[in-house]
């Protein structure tokens, strides 16, 4: 089922917690809502589940606005970041929960209730825990449940609210990797909130950024990771350098540097004070002997080997910026301590300074 919400707006008292929302979700796809606390990520899943209403805006299900259709008839899965298993059912009932309480006439026979059970049990590995109770379950095993409960009913969108934020890392790996491939196989309409953008990259095939209750940027992991569109999801996804400068018809001179970067002079269309900004990979250092003057000059403060890479901490007149190189490429350098570098930008993206 698509989801499309338009011109969403909603306000608690004199904060705006979503402000002018339009998205459009095609059907059977994995959507992340990604931003930091407090963006409106959950105010948003709540209005389209029918659990919140909006001050103004549309929601469409499929085709149908749903201003008049209640929570209960919309069709909706919801799990939460705390468990709500019922604590005094065991799993299988937890799970048989939904389709018990399904009016008379739409429930199921009590033999079509277990097969039903074991196949959600046997779809989330969890069948041979049904006769437990939740207290009886790991964080991870709950949520997988709580996922199974939410998908008896055939929900035709799910909504899942930070389902892995209480779980710790490994085990938030795990399940985000499960979800993944849950999804591959029921392609139910899905959109997942998390202010981890790690999950969200790895896990989504789309991602929408929220910041102030208002979309950021909407597009594919990489897209949103390769292109951000405001300085806002460049710093919000993934690591990045950030430098203070200016930009004029010479390119981007960073503060107290020497030299411009004139590599950015055409894609920049402004001038005056900017904000550039440079993931860790995107750097590449050579010898400050003058051969390479399209970057700005540092010397080496620090050196962190992790894995197969090497995080070099750089210090300069513009402050301190982080390069990320492979071992070899760091050791073929020869560099110390001290060691005066060109880092030099591959790719360098400036926005007017706010
Ligand atoms: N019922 C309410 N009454 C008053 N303010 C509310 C209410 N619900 C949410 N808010 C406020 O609206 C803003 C958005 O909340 P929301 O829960 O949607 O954020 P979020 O992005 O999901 O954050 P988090 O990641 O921390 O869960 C917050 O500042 C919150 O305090």
């Amino acid at each position: 089922m698509s989801i499309i919400v338009r011109n969403l707006q909603k306000r608690f008292g004199d904060f705006t917690a979503l402000d002018n929302v339009t998205l459009d979700f095609p059907a059977g796809e994995l959507v992340a809502l990604l931003g930091p606390s407090g963006c409106g990520k959950t105010t948003l899943l709540r209005v389209i589940a029918g659990l919140e209403f909006a001050d103004a805006g549309q929601v469409v299900l499929h085709g149908e606005d749903v201003a008049a259709v209640g929570a209960r008839e919309r069709q909706v899965g919801f799990v939460f970041q705390h468990y709500a298993l019922f604590r005094h059912m065991t799993v299988f009932e937890n799970v048989a929960f939904g389709l018990r309480v399904k009016p008379r006439r739409e429930r199921p026979s009590e033999s079509v209730i277990r097969e039903k059970v074991h196949e959600l049990l046997k779809l989330v590995q969890l069948d041979w825990l049904s006769e437990r109770f939740p207290s009886e379950l790991s964080g991870g095993q709950r949520q997988r449940i709580a996922l199974a409960r939410a998908l008896a009913v055939e929900p035709k969108v799910l909504l899942l609210d930070e389902p892995f934020g209480a779980l710790d890392a490994k085990v938030r790996k795990e399940l985000r990797s499960w979800l993944r491939r849950l999804h591959d196989d029921l392609h139910i309409s899905t959109l997942f909130v998390t202010h981890d953008q790690e999950e969200a990259l790895e896990v989504a095939d789309r991602i929408v950024v929220m910041n102030h209750g208002r979309v950021e940027q909407v597009g594919s992991p990489q897209d949103v990771y390769d292109h951000p569109q405001t300085s806002f999801v460049y710093e919000f996804l993934g690591a990045a350098n950030r430098l203070q400068g200016n930009v004029d018809a010479n390119g981007f001179i960073a503060d107290g540097a020497a030299s411009p970067i004139s590599a950015i002079a055409a894609s920049a269309h402004f001038s005056g004070r900017a904000l550039a900004y440079v993931r860790p990979h995107d750097l590449a250092l050579y010898p400050a002997d003058g051969a390479h003057r399209d970057g700005i000059t540092v010397g080496v403060r620090r050196v962190v080997t992790l894995g197969g890479s090497v995080r070099v901490e750089l210090e300069g007149s513009s402050g301190v910026i982080e390069a990320e190189l492979d071992r070899e490429a760091w050791r073929a350098l020869k560099l110390d301590i001290g060691d005066g570098v060109t880092a030099v930008p591959r790719a360098l993206r400036v926005f007017p300074a706010q």
